[in-house]
């Protein structure tokens, strides 16, 4: 019986085996193994690796047994198992030297990708990780080729042995956190703007996804699921839609330069019966799924979920958008899954279209409007839809719902009004069609929001009707009305699919010289993709109307949240989580040469999860951007930063900080061979880093000398007319994040014009109270530089701003899927903060103006 024994000296030799016998070991310094059984080829790789870790074992038994012991307990520890067994039993694998002889020719990325997959097909509670380091965390699975291993293969039995080292150890899955990965879906991956990715290095695995690291204090966005301190699971948070507080104050300007204004006063009360606020860790997500019908983000990649609800789509009624919309919501986000809508949905609409409508396609049927009234808003051509005898019954419960949940109260309104006045634009414009008839589907080239089944419910009426129209929508209430037109929540009919319709007159709009404007949130609307800007699903028009169908924000907006918190402003965590999303988005913005303009806590909508959405795009700048690569200055002209981006922080966000499991193995191997090679790495980088080229894609060739925006919140440069470019997207962001801080604006005056002569001659005061961090102030104080040339972001845009020490930690890439600031318990159905009075009325309104539109009087948009 061949054995494996352990010599004590200084060449380890693997000499017999006390066991099966599965190897018998030629002798010598080379200690070459000679395989004499027919043994699986696993069992001899895993009896290789054994001898590996005793040989490896016994240098470190010399002439202290205490410190071979403790190698050995060390080494025992580490061990990963064999091939297809559960237990840590196998092979043994001691020092990185002697994995790197025995793995010598594997393939990495093969086997990173391997690994991801192990980890994810782990229950999560026990991916834990072991602390053999950085070497055992990316080479968990490796695919040895074993005629490179100098191993010799019994013919026919292949080539290649798979073994699969895993952490023996259950961790605390929350401070391992920084370890794990995250899947992306190959095609939501793509929805991650390159800004945000500018710090994880996705990779593929072999099913064509990319795999993300994933740091502490993250969740899955897709699944809605987060982890809390104690590692438990807590499920997404919702938020109470809250559209009451809007500061609305409409302002007119015309050609003239003079501008009128009506303005509703900011109230600054909230009603005292509103709740606090409160927690909603916990089961907000699952209460909210059941009682919101809006759909929901994409979630669990479960298998055998999504087979349940494979079967469920096949045996659903295919002309049912409904069953599809409520399966979307209760997760279905797998591709397969979506082609698999996709037939269905084709088959419907062919089979309907077969049946000449017979079949209750009901999408307009169970409407508000009735067929004569929407008649006068069909666009011409359109089919008039038929009429249905059964409506959706779950359709109306769920509407019934919805106006049951609204909560009662008062909220405050914001005097924050938006000024727009094109009439001096020097603005490039770039218009796509400004023909106000038609209806069309906008979901060309728009990976982020592809997978949406909204995309195809929209699809397959158009498919059916021949074209969108209002009559296809069903009210639910108006949201609130802006300086262009109204929004609406609106149910596309018989399909639990809501959307916010904005709905402009056109006679309003070209009276008040507004068109541009309506064309302009259009024309931006339509190039929009990302996670943090509202996606444009269709756009219809009329004679009468312009409609714009966008995707619904259900949790109100910051300015009535900030109103929500204690002492009515936002804590330095929250206010740093908001502003973070908000500079993303203006960074995208910009990088399509869209200057915003228009920042404030009223167009900053959030989303059922927390997230942010920014809205409202009619005073924006559209020009020409010219992205340049800018090189950095050297690390010494920057030495601080540089240096302390190097931190030891798992969610460091410099872009010059290499995080160790970061790494994509398959191109830094040997970085990755040891922890202690990367630590010094690490080290060394500190003092050689090289300043990497930085892509800068603001617009800066963007002028206008238009007077636009809010009072509290214009540039000076634009109050002085001398012509503004997109820094005073970095003035907004300022005074934007000073709100939230403080809860108030920095150069609010008694008046407007008392406002606006601040904004241009005093200077910033940070009051006492509220307490806010150095860092803070030092980045309101370099964006609230009156002269925007000297303004921080003016020359490198967002990239100038994200590296300010306020941010530091913030992990950039990842930020849309980390747990976002605790909100305000959601009032049923999460769809309305406290309803104000008037917005009591606009429940009844909202039937009101379908009657409205029914009889074509005029409609309550302005
Ligand atoms: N996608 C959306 N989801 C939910 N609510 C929305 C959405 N878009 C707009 N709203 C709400 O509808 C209201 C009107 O929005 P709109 O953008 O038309 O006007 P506004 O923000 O006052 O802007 P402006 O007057 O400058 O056009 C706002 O209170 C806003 O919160």
């Amino acid at each position: 019986m061949a054995s494996a024994v352990m010599k004590p000296s200084v060449t380890c030799e693997i000499v017999e085996s006390t066991k099966e016998p599965v190897f018998e070991v030629g002798s010598g310094s080379h200690g070459v193994t000679k395989l004499v059984h027919n043994y699986s080829i696993e069992d001899n790789i895993n009896q290789l690796f054994e001898a590996i870790d005793i040989r490896s074992l016994s240098r470190n038994i010399g002439p202290s047994h205490q410190m071979g012991r403790d190698t050995l307990q060390r080494n025992l520890s580490k061990r990963p198992i064999r091939v297809g067994s559960s237990q840590a039993t196998g092979i043994g694998i001691s020092e990185p030297l002697s994995l790197k002889q025995a793995l010598r020719g594997l393939c990495i990325s093969q086997a990173s990708e391997m690994a991801a997959m192990k980890r994810l097909a782990r229950p999560s509670g026990l991916s834990g990780i072991s602390e053999a380091g950085t070497i055992k965390r990316l080479y968990r699975a490796v695919v040895v080729e074993a005629n490179v291993s100098g191993i010799p293969l019994s013919e026919g039995k292949g080539n290649f042995v798979e073994f699969s080292l895993v952490p023996e150890k259950n961790v605390n899955l929350y401070e391992k956190m920084p370890e794990t990965e995250i899947l992306v879906d190959s095609n939501s991956s793509a929805a991650l703007p390159e800004a945000m990715l500018e710090n994880a290095e996705p990779r593929k695995n072999i099913a064509g996804n990319e795999i993300f690291p994933l740091p502490t204090n993250i969740r899955s966005k897709t699944s809605g699921i987060e982890l809390d301190k104690n590692g438990s699971l807590n499920f997404g948070h919702s938020l109470s839609s809250t559209q009451a507080g809007k500061r609305v104050l409409e302002v007119d300007k015309d050609v003239s330069a003079s501008f009128k204004i009506k303005n509703k006063p900011r109230t600054s009360e909230l009603n005292p019966s509103f709740s606090p606020i409160c927690s909603v860790t916990g089961s907000k997500l699952g209460k909210s799924a059941n009682h919101s019908p809006h759909l929901l983000k994409p979630a669990f990649r479960n298998k055998n979920f999504i087979k349940k609800s494979v079967k469920q789509v096949s045996s659903c009624s295919s002309s049912n958008f409904s069953e599809l919309c409520k399966m979307r919501s209760d997760g279905v986000s797998d591709p397969s899954m979506t082609s698999k809508f996709d037939c269905e949905i084709q088959n419907s609409s062919q089979k309907s279209e077969k049946k000449e409508s017979k079949t209750c396609s009901s999408l307009s049927t169970s409407s508000n409007l009735s067929s004569e009234a929407t008649s006068n808003v069909l666009e011409s051509g359109a089919t008039k839809p038929k009429e249905c005898s059964s409506s959706d019954s779950r359709a109306k419960a769920a509407v019934t719902e919805r106006s049951r949940s609204r909560e009662k109260g008062k909220i405050s309104q914001s005097s924050k009004s938006s000024i727009g006045d094109h009439s001096s634009t020097s603005t490039t414009s770039i218009s796509e069609d400004s023909s106000l008839s038609g209806s069309s589907c906008c979901s060309g080239n728009r990976p982020h929001m592809s997978k949406d089944l909204r995309w195809e419910a929209i699809r397959c009426v158009q498919r059916q009707h021949g074209s969108l129209s209002l009559g296809h929508f069903k009210l639910v209430k108006r949201l609130g009305c802006g300086d262009i037109g109204t929004v609406y929540l609106a149910e596309l009919s018989n399909t639990h699919c809501l959307f916010a319709l904005k709905v402009m007159d056109n006679e309003f709009l070209a009276s008040r010289k507004k068109l541009t404007r309506a064309q302009t949130e259009r024309e931006v609307l339509q190039i929009l993709d990302h996670p943090f800007l509202p996606t444009l699903y269709a756009h219809f028009a009329t004679e009468k109307l312009s409609c714009l169908v966008m995707e619904y924000c259900p949790g109100g907006d910051l300015h009535v949240l900030r109103q929500m918190q204690s002492g009515r402003y936002f804590s330095e965590q929250a206010a740093r989580f908001y502003v973070a999303e908000v500079l993303l988005a203006l960074e995208y913005l910009h990088m399509l040469g869209v200057v915003y303009r228009d920042l404030k806590p009223e167009n900053i909508l959030v989303r059922e999860d927390g997230h942010i959405m920014v809205s409202d795009f009619d005073l924006s700048l559209r020009s020409a951007v010219n992205p340049t690569v800018l090189k950095s200055s050297s690390p010494i002209a920057e030495p601080e930063k540089k240096i302390s981006s190097l931190c030891s922080e798992s969610s460091c966000i410099h872009p010059f900080c290499l995080q160790p499991s970061w790494q994509v193995p398959c191109f830094t191997p040997k970085v990755l061979s040891a922890a202690s090679k990367t630590r010094k790495l690490k080290a060394d980088l500190a003092v050689q880093v090289s300043p990497l080229p930085q892509l800068v894609a603001e617009p800066t060739s963007a002028r206008s000398n238009s007077f636009v925006g809010t009072h509290e919140y214009l540039a000076p440069e634009i109050i002085k007319g001398d012509g503004h470019g997109s820094a005073v997207d970095w003035w907004t962001f300022g005074i934007f994040l000073y709100e939230l801080l403080y809860g108030t604006t920095p150069f609010k005056g008694s008046g407007n014009d008392d406002t606006l002569s601040n904004v241009v001659s005093r200077s910033l005061r940070f009051p006492e109270s509220p307490i806010v961090s150095f860092h803070a102030r030092d980045l309101i104080r370099g964006l609230l530089v009156k002269d925007p040339e000297n303004r921080l972001g003016s020359v490198k845009g967002a990239a100038e701003i994200k590296q300010h020490a306020f941010f530091d930690g913030l992990n950039w890439a990842l930020i849309r899927c980390a747990i976002p600031p605790e909100l305000p318990k959601l009032c049923d159905g999460g769809l309305a903060a406290p309803a104000t009075a008037s917005q009591k009325k606009d429940g009844i309104r909202c039937s009101k103006d379908n009657k409205a539109i029914e009889e074509n009087v005029e409609f309550e948009l302005f």
